[in-house]
């Protein structure tokens, strides 16, 4: 077992060095403001030891990497009747893309694009109000980080809902396909609350620690998906996790990972560990720049990725 503390203790230190740390997302207003000096790392095994380097305790924007979560929720709601509204495929696009939706009758390519993400979101909030479906999300992702503190930053919420045209695009154009079913509002309203969800490394890498390990969360002691569903939501995670950069994360860092534009990215290691890692300057791909640069010297030091050593 390679020492985990002073692996992270030393990335911590590297990346807080470094000059090149990205640009934050501008074009959430709210997300501007956040200071890109930032960085955080949090690995978490099985039995709960955790390594903790840099910001691990700061809570941030986790913006897409809620999909992984929303995703899970769905899936335990509707199964695989899920595939008939969205796509399992790397779109090679932008996360913001419209342009495959018209080729493809409104079905996203993905549940981790926006496009797919609002169409997840939009069946979890079917027979629902939109304060319940959010206060369902909201609930899972304290039971699997296990803190009941976690809470919705309404400021981010709300400035993305003021300059959220874009998604509202892709919503309304998906809704004139029957894909989404209900009010184009509420779904987006919903979305854009669930992205706004603030967590540290420490506790997203918690929540992450199902899809380590088969399903089961060992620290909630409990059986959260099957073994079988975990491991495709790795796989969805690897082909999709990074939009047009998954192929160039899959290939420097070979985990299954979720990023989102607050500058987070889940990952995970299969068996091993689940890692949060955090520095909200984003590269030209809308992915923490450091973040993938800080896991990439992870799995050269551990050995963890899943295409070998
Ligand atoms: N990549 C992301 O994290 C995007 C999420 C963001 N809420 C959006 O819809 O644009």
């Amino acid at each position: 077992m390679p020492d985990l503390e002073a692996i992270v203790t030393e990335i911590a230190d590297a990346m807080r060095a470094r000059p090149d740390r990205g640009a934050v997302a501008s074009y959430i207003p709210e997300l501007a403001r956040v200071d890109a000096g930032q960085f955080g790392l949090v690995v978490i095994d099985r039995a709960g030891q955790v390594a903790a380097g840099g910001d691990a305790d700061i809570p941030f924007s986790i913006q897409s990497i809620s999909k992984v979560f929303t995703l899970t929720l769905a899936l335990g709601m509707v199964g695989d009747r899920l595939w008939r509204k969205v796509g399992r495929e790397p779109s090679g696009s932008p996360f913001n893309s419209i342009v495959q939706l018209e080729r493809e009758q409104g079905i996203p390519r993905n549940p981790f694009i926006n496009a797919g993400a609002i169409a997840v979101t939009d069946v979890i909030l079917s027979g629902h109000q939109p304060r319940e479906a959010l206060g369902e999300i909201l609930r899972f992702m304290q039971f699997l980080a296990q803190d009941s503190g976690i809470a919705i930053d309404e400021t981010v919420a709300a400035s993305e809902k003021r300059t959220g045209f874009r998604n509202a695009a892709l919503a309304n154009y998906m809704r004139s396909f029957g894909v989404l079913e209900n009010p184009v509002d509420y779904t987006l309203g919903v979305y854009f609350h669930h992205c706004a969800i603030a967590m540290t490394c420490r506790q997203l890498a918690t929540a992450g620690l199902y899809l380590a390990y088969s399903g089961q969360h060992p620290l909630a002691g409990h059986s959260v998906i099957s073994a079988e569903r975990a491991r495709r939501i790795n796989a969805i995670m690897l082909t999709c996790g990074h939009y047009d950069g998954s192929g160039e994360f899959a290939y420097r860092v070979g985990l299954p990972g979720k990023s989102g534009v607050g500058g987070g990215i889940l990952a995970v290691a299969p068996g091993r560990a689940s890692i949060c890692v955090w520095s909200p300057g984003l590269d030209a791909a809308g992915n923490s720049h450091l973040g993938r640069i800080a896991l990439e010297m992870l799995v050269k030091r551990t050995g963890w990725s899943i295409f070998g050593v």
